[in-house]
């Protein structure tokens, strides 16, 4: 299906983005894997044979998505989709009255710098390369797809930092969409609810219950690969663009 296509994921070491990678790869595509040097973009790359490189990023670095994206064009010659899955969930109240202490304001900054600056850095820089493609029969060159959160729109308690991140992916999405319409490269957001990944599995597994049962239906967390096959139809369907798609089963989270 996606013979030819060539693929990066940022974040791509794990979760979410690992799930993407694999499923680009199971679909013929080349896919080269951007994470931090501490992750273990490595292992998955080996895991997922010649058909993919692991490229070690800061997201929030100008030099290395620059030099991920030169990697990119030396190994496999052409960059079609970009898949921005790299974040950082964060948690406080925005005043802990029990310790009189106001939000740690790094903690806001590294929360905005890795999910909203970082995911922008990639898409800007991106765009170039997969502006230089030939544009197919419909006059398309690529595809850009982020990820938000559904913190975005029903951030809860402790979640300033993290919605505030995913809120400016989700407002940046049209804008970038309309910048890039002449060069025919859509850009497309994934909303995700609650996945079963290393972001989640930090959790007892109690608390892992009570959050299953909020989601409606079905009533469980959303597995990676469901993530994956949503990223998969997006590429697949050259009319979505500009458009956040919230991946849920229904859920609306409480306070
Ligand atoms: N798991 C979930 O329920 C949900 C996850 N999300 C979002 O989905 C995305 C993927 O999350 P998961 O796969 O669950 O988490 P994860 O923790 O399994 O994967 C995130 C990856 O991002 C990488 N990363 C972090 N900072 C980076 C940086 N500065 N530069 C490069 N790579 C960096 C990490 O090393 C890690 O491999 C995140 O943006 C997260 O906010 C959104 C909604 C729900
Ligand atoms: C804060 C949450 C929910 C309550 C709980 O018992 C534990 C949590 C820690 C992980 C959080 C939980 C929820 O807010 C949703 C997110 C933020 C989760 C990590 C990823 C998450 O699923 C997400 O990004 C949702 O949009």
């Amino acid at each position: 299906m996606f013979k030819g296509l060539v693929g990066l994921v940022t974040g791509g070491a794990s979760g979410l983005g690992r799930a993407t990678a694999e499923q680009l790869v199971k679909q013929g595509g080349r896919v080269v894997i951007c994470d931090l040097p501490s992750s273990s973009g490595q292992e998955a790359a080996k895991q997922l044979g010649e058909n993919s490189t692991f490229v070690p990023i800061d997201v929030t670095s100008e030099k290395d998505v620059k030099n991920a994206l030169q990697r990119t064009f030396d190994k496999f010659g052409r960059l079609d989709v970009t898949v921005n899955c790299a974040g950082v969930a964060t948690a406080a109240r925005v005043y802990n009255f029990k310790k009189d202490q106001p939000f740690d304001l790094k903690s806001f900054q590294k929360t905005i710098e890795v999910n909203l600056i970082g995911t922008f850095n990639v898409i800007r820089l991106s765009a170039g390369l997969i502006g230089k493609n030939a544009p197919d029969a419909d006059g398309q060159r690529g595809v850009i797809i982020n990820t938000a959160s559904v913190a975005a729109f029903d951030g809860q308690i402790g979640q300033a930092a993290y919605s505030a991140s995913k809120a400016g992916v989700v407002g940046m999405t049209l804008p970038i969409a309309r910048d890039l319409a002449k060069q025919g490269i859509r850009v497309v957001t994934i909303a995700p609810g609650l996945f079963r990944t290393p972001m989640m599995q930090s959790l007892p597994e109690p608390a892992i219950k009570q959050l299953e049962a909020s989601v409606p239906f079905p009533s469980r967390l959303g597995q990676p690969r469901e993530f994956a096959l949503l990223v998969q139809s997006i590429i697949q369907n050259p009319m979505l663009n500009g458009e956040t798609i919230r991946l849920d089963g229904s859920l609306r989270m409480q306070p």
